[in-house]
């Protein structure tokens, strides 16, 4: 079976499936990875929008495929709803020579992760942080590691709804990591091994929330220094100096350090200290910034939708 290095389809290309005959017509392209590009759709008939990948190497589409047909298998044995919806159908599609594999999944609607903090302001952390803990939990309940968590495969929307996408990197317990990006990677920080754990997780997850709010400070230090002294002690220096870490400070100290056995357990601890920072004082970050006139009402809504989002989370 050939295979086109890149298969760049054009808007209004029907994509149909050569063992289930249902149609697919291409509607832009959301993204493109190093394993393969996806594409929002239109199915035909029906009309429903989902999302479609086609890979660039079959072997490791399939792998992807197999982790997400064991997922669903999974979740729905366990009485869930969240993962055993989300791969809707593999198929081939013939494209002149060649047949390109592909799976139709949910469309996820929402942005990555650094960009919704960057548009709606570091506040959101706090929730939208929680929502991704308990993502990883019922990930971790039903055996699997995420294993490549960056704010690329975060998707946010507007209401600070949190989706993990791309599990191509997502293993079983006690695996080792395929997949993985360094900055997030255990191994990269010599703070513990490549091996798909919950520990794992809870590490990249905390790697992202420095990253996300003090990621010129990790890029200065780690610059400066040699690699071999990469490690917990460097990382524990950048959250002990950093003001806009204090209201995450001993949560991410323990996280650094494997503390938390996996994510439901750092799920609980963050949901406590969202509990505090709902009764304690307003944080240092929105004092000293003053905001400009213009943007009080959309940081308004943004706070109104947030309390909400908060309420609704904490029911
Ligand atoms: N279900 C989805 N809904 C909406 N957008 C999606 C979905 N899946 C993927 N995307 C978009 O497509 C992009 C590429 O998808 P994906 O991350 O699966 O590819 P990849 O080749 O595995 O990427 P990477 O190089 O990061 O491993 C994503 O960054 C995202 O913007």
């Amino acid at each position: 079976m050939t295979m086109p290095l890149d298969p760049d389809l054009t808007p209004g290309t029907v994509v149909t499936g050569k063992w289930k005959n249902n149609k697919y017509i291409i509607q832009r392209v959301l993204g493109k990875g190093a394993n393969g590009i996806v594409y929002l759709v239109q199915r035909e008939p029906g009309g429903g929008r989902y999302a479609l990948k086609m890979g660039f190497n079959p072997l490791d589409l399939q792998s992807e495929i197999n982790v997400l047909t064991s997922l669903a298998k999974k979740d729905h044995l366990a009485g869930g709803n969240g993962f055993s919806s989300y791969l809707k159908e593999v198929d081939n599609y013939q494209a002149g020579d060649s047949e390109i594999s592909f799976y139709v999944m949910t469309y996820v609607r929402g942005e990555p992760l650094h960009l919704f903090i960057r548009k709606n302001g570091p506040d959101w952390t706090m929730l939208v942080g929680l929502r991704l803990l308990k993502k990883l939990a019922e990930l971790h309940r039903l055996g699997y590691i995420f294993c490549d968590l960056k704010p690329q495969n975060v998707l946010v929307s507007s209401y600070g709804e949190v989706e993990l996408i791309d599990y191509g990197g997502a293993s079983p317990v006690g695996r080792s990591v395929k997949q993985f990006t360094e900055w997030y990677d255990r191994g990269y920080w010599n703070a513990g091994s490549r091996v798909a754990d919950q520990k794992y997780d809870v590490f990249s997850f905390a790697l992202l929330l420095i990253h996300l709010l003090e990621g010129e400070e990790l890029r200065r230090i780690t610059g400066d220094s040699l690699p071999q002294l990469r490690g917990i002690p460097l990382l524990l220096t950048v959250i002990q100096k950093s003001e806009r870490l204090a209201p995450y400070r001993s949560w991410l100290q323990k996280a650094i350090q494997g503390y938390y056995d996996d994510a439901e357990d750092a799920f609980y601890s963050w949901k406590k200290h969202v509990y505090r920072l709902k009764s304690g004082p307003k944080n240092a970050s929105s004092e000293s910034t003053p905001t400009p006139g213009w943007l009080i009402p959309s940081f308004a809504l943004s706070a109104l939708i947030m309390a909400g989002a908060v309420m609704l989370m904490l029911r």
